[in-house]
This record gives structure tokens, C-alpha cells and sequence, in this order.
């Protein structure tokens, strides 16, 4: 059980570590833990977002835990050489395609969402995000019209296996969790979008038992907020996936609740916090550290099958949230290493 340890930018390095003390608490007998520099920290260290020495760390390795990239500082360099390319480039370098976002209103949050109590208390819903297609990676550029303006250019586009792909694990989620499958996308504007919601129709005939519908995205971040609880899974592109998921985060009570699970074929993941470096509260232990800590428990789950030790973890966080610890973005006051020490107290 080799984990590679990239704590990144800003609060990554807070939250990082306090999933890190989770996960030595379980004692683990093969547990190994390799720490390696990435983002605006390793440009400064290294000269580049993603160094080489990070990538073989990262590939004599079992799986990733991952804190967040980004670096203020870092906003005016060529685009390549910013933080925010590592995690890009770990996602694509490594074929992580399949992002798992779960959003689940914990007990005791009902009332501290940005939605209704009842509307809150409804929300189980994972959200099943595209990762390494889209207008993030198509070619992109600054050119000059013919009147002589700038003008930027993102290339979106999908090809058929990337949709069909993405569309198995949405369809084999849904089969596991309720049984609704909803795809988003903008079908009505896009021609990547027409092509995606072909594709999803054609996969459904190998799984009859989920029920497929179709929403454009714009009425999908409306439907999220009116009545979340229709959803069990929502299988969309890079873009959608990542503006639904932090959406999908307020409707449960905080960005800093949502953990992500970034997969491939194999048992390799990447794990990491949907939030980002969050550099308005770095360094003042006021972070969240329990997306983190979920995302430690989805890569014991879904990296190593240990689903009981994962259970714990997910237990643990319920616990703790249940007995009232809650860091200022759930309207408390506990700290960051706080509700580390609470999660440990409840293992
Ligand atoms: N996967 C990643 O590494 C990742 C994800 C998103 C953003 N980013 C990067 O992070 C930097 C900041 O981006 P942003 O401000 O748009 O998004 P952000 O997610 O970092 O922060 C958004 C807001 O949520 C709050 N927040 C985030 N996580 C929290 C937590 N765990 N506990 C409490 N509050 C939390 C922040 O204080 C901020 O007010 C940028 O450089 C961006 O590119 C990286
Ligand atoms: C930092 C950025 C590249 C990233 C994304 O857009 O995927 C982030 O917002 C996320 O959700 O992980
Ligand atoms: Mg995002």
C-alpha cells in the first residue's frame, strides 16, 4: 500500500495532513507514505508544476492522496508552468478519466446547507465527471482577428470511446446506487454535446435495468438547488462536472465536505478534495480537512478494497459532525487540526 503524497498549495498542505494522521491511525501493516512536491510550491522548488522526480514517485506508487494546487503568485506565468497544469497533467498523464464526486447531506448538517432543510435532507447523489477530455484539453490559444483584436480560442471536442467510456461507469454507478442515471450536457448548442448524448443512448441498451433521462446543464444547476433529491447519478463532461460538483457542494453544506476519487482501468486512483489551495484562509488552520479525510476513505475503498477501513473513516466524519464539531465554513469554530483531532477521537 504505496501512497504518494502530494499536499500542494495553500490549505492542501493543512487538509493533507490531516488525512495523513487518519490514515496512520488505522495502522495499517503495508501502509507506505512518499511525500513529493507539486504545484505553485514545486514551480518554486523545482521550476515546474509537475517535476519529473514528483512523476516517478507518483508511478512507483499505489495510489495518490492529493491536497490542492494553486498559487496566486503563480497567475502570471505561461500557462504551462502554473499550478494548476499538475493536476491536469497528473489526471491526463496517468489516464485518470473517471472522477467520482459524491454529494451526501451528513446528519445534523440539514439546517447549515444554502437549501431548505427538506429540500437538503433529500440529496444522495454522485456526481460521475469526465477527466480528460473537453475544452480542458483541446487546443487552445491567443490569436489576433483580421480587425486586429485578441482573441482567445478553446477547442471543445469528444470522441466517441471517451463518451463511451465515461458512460459505463456512469451506467454501472447508477445500477449500484438507485438505479437513475441523469446526463448532463448542452445538447441543444453543442455539437460535442449531441455527439455525448448519442453515445449515452446507445450504451443504455446494455443496461436496461437504469433509467436514463437527459438534462441541459443550465436546467441541471437549476434542478440541483429546486429538488436534488431526483438525482442518483449525474454523468457529465470535464467542464459541466467541475461548476456542477461545487454547486452539488453548498446544496450538502460545504465545499469543504466534498471528497473526489479519480480512476482509470486499474485499481490506481487519485484522491483528492473538490476545493482548491484556498489561499483567503491558507495558513490560519481555518480549512475543512474532511473532504480530505473522505477522499483518504474512498482510496482505501476504491484503490486497495478495504471497504471496512473506509467505512470507518466515513463513520468517524459523521460522528464528529453529529457531536457538533464544525469549522467556520459550516458556521462553527473549530480549527483545522481540531477537527482532525475530532475525526481521530471517533475512529
Ligand atoms: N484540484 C485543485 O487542486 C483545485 C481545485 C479548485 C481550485 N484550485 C485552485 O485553487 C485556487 C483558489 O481557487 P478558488 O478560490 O476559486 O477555489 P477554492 O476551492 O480554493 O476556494 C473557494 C472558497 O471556498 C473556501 N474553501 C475551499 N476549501 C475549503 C475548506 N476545505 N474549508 C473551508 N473553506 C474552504 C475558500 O476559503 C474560498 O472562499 C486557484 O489557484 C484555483 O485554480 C485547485
Ligand atoms: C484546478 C482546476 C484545474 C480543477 C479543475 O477544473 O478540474 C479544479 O477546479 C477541480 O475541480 O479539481
Ligand atoms: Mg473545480
Amino acid at each position: 500500500m504505496k501512497i504518494a503524497v502530494l499536499a500542494g498549495d495553500g490549505i492542501g498542505q493543512e487538509v493533507t495532513a490531516e488525512a495523513v494522521r487518519v490514515l496512520k491511525a488505522l495502522e495499517l501493516p503495508s501502509l507506505e507514505l512518499v511525500d513529493a512536491d507539486v504545484g505553485g510550491i514545486a514551480y518554486k522548488r523545482h521550476g515546474h508544476p509537475l517535476p519529473p522526480e514528483t512523476l516517478g514517485t507518483v508511478r512507483a506508487s499505489d495510489a495518490i492522496l492529493f491536497g490542492a494546487v494553486g498559487d496566486p503568485d503563480c497567475d502570471a506565468l505561461e500557462r504551462h508552468l502554473r499550478p494548476e497544469q499538475a493536476i491536469l497533467g497528473l489526471r491526463k498523464e496517468l489516464g485518470l478519466f473517471a472522477n467520482l464526486r459524491p454529494a451526501t447531506v451528513f446528519k445534523g448538517l440539514e439546517d447549515l446547507t444554502s437549501l431548505r432543510p427538506d429540500v437538503a435532507r433529500s440529496i444522495d447523489l454522485l456526481i460521475v465527471r469526465e477527466l480528460n477530455g473537453d475544452v480542458y484539453f483541446g487546443e487552445k490559444g491567443m490569436r489576433t482577428t483580421p480587425g486586429g483584436l485578441r482573441e482567445g480560442y478553446d477547442i471543445m471536442s469528444y470522441n466517441e470511446d471517451e463518451v463511451r467510456r465515461i458512460a459505463h461507469v456512469g451506467f454501472r454507478a447508477a445500477k449500484a446506487k438507485g438505479g437513475r442515471l441523469c446526463s448532463v450536457d448542452k445538447a441543444n448548442v453543442l455539437e460535442t454535446s449531441q455527439l455525448w448524448r448519442d453515445i449515452v443512448i446507445e450504451v443504455a441498451a446494455e443496461y436496461p435495468e437504469v433509467a436514463l433521462s437527459h438534462m441541459y446543464v443550465d436546467n441541471a444547476a437549476m434542478q440541483l438547488v429546486k429538488d436534488p433529491g431526483q438525482f442518483d447519478v449525474i454523468v457529465t463532461g470535464n467542464l459541466f462536472g467541475d461548476i456542477l460538483s461545487d454547486q452539488a457542494s453548498m446544496c450538502v453544506g460545504s465545499i469543504g465536505l466534498l471528497a473526489s476519487a479519480s480512476l482509470g482501468e486499474g485499481s490506481f486512483g487519485l484522491y483528492e478534495p473538490i476545493h482548491g489551495s484556498a489561499p483567503d484562509i491558507a495558513g490560519q488552520d481555518k480549512a475543512n480537512p474532511m473532504a480530505t479525510i473522505l477522499s483518504a476513505a474512498m482510496m482505501l475503498r476504491h484503490s486497495f478494497g478495504e471497504e471496512a477501513q473506509a467505512a470507518r473513516i466515513e463513520a468517524a466524519v459523521a460522528k464528529a459532525l453529529a457531536n457538533g464539531v464544525k469549522g467556520g465554513d459550516l458556521g462553527g469554530n473549530a480549527g483545522t487540526r481540531e477537527i482532525g483531532d475530532a475525526v481521530l477521537d471517533n475512529l
